[in-house]
């Protein structure tokens, strides 16, 4: 169904795992994809700095139109599949506006990370975000994020981790180790 459409993508990057989900809730599965080693080093290869200079993941190619950026490619689906599969931005303008807002706070708050403390980016990290922030979600958790002190985030992440789109997605590498370190349990 979606045969001009190409990802390379890396297990567990919640970027490579947004599109994925795009795609699924957009009914265009069929897409050709690669799944690709990080450990390997395998983002560096010729095949990924074709489609992407910067030698990164998700690298998603529809026909001849190149979408390096996971958001832009989420975007850039929802636009040109509008009509396909599950609408992915609100129609009504408050809470189009409180997606646009969270998806790219999320953003800004992902960068901080290097430099804020991370409880001061957790404690901004609450609010339910749409689907294509879901894989970020799920990311804190398998870190060990602590569902108590984060209700509303758990409330959310279990809502959305057994929608189909999610769970026909979810990284293969997880699937053998479930749980990840407790990295944020002191969060
Ligand atoms: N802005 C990009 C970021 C993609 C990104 O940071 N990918 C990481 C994996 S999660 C990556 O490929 N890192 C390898 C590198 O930067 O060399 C997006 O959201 O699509």
């Amino acid at each position: 169904m979606a045969k001009d459409m190409t990802l390379l993508w890396g297990s567990g990057s919640p970027p490579c795992w947004r599109v994925m989900i795009a795609l699924e809730e957009k009914g265009l599965q069929g897409y050709n994809h690669k799944l690709l080693s990080f450990e390997k080093g395998e983002h560096k290869s010729q095949e990924v700095l074709d489609m992407n200079p910067r030698g990164q993941l998700p690298s998603f190619k529809h026909g001849s139109f190149v979408l390096n950026e996971s958001y832009g490619a989420c975007m850039y689906l929802e636009s040109q599949f509008k009509s396909q599969g599950n609408e992915l931005i609100p129609r009504c303008a408050a809470e189009q506006a409180m997606m646009y807002q969270r998806m790219f706070e999320g953003l800004t708050l992902t960068q901080k990370m290097g430099t804020w403390p991370k409880a001061e980016v957790f404690s901004r990290c609450f609010a339910p975000q749409g689907v294509t922030c879901s894989s970020c979600i799920a990311y804190l958790f398998r870190f060990g994020l602590n569902e108590e002190r984060y209700p509303k985030l758990t409330e959310y992440y279990n809502l959305l981790k057994d929608r189909p789109s999610i769970k026909t997605s979810w990284p293969p590498t997880w699937l053998d180790d479930p749980q990840a370190k407790d990295l944020l349990k002191d969060i």
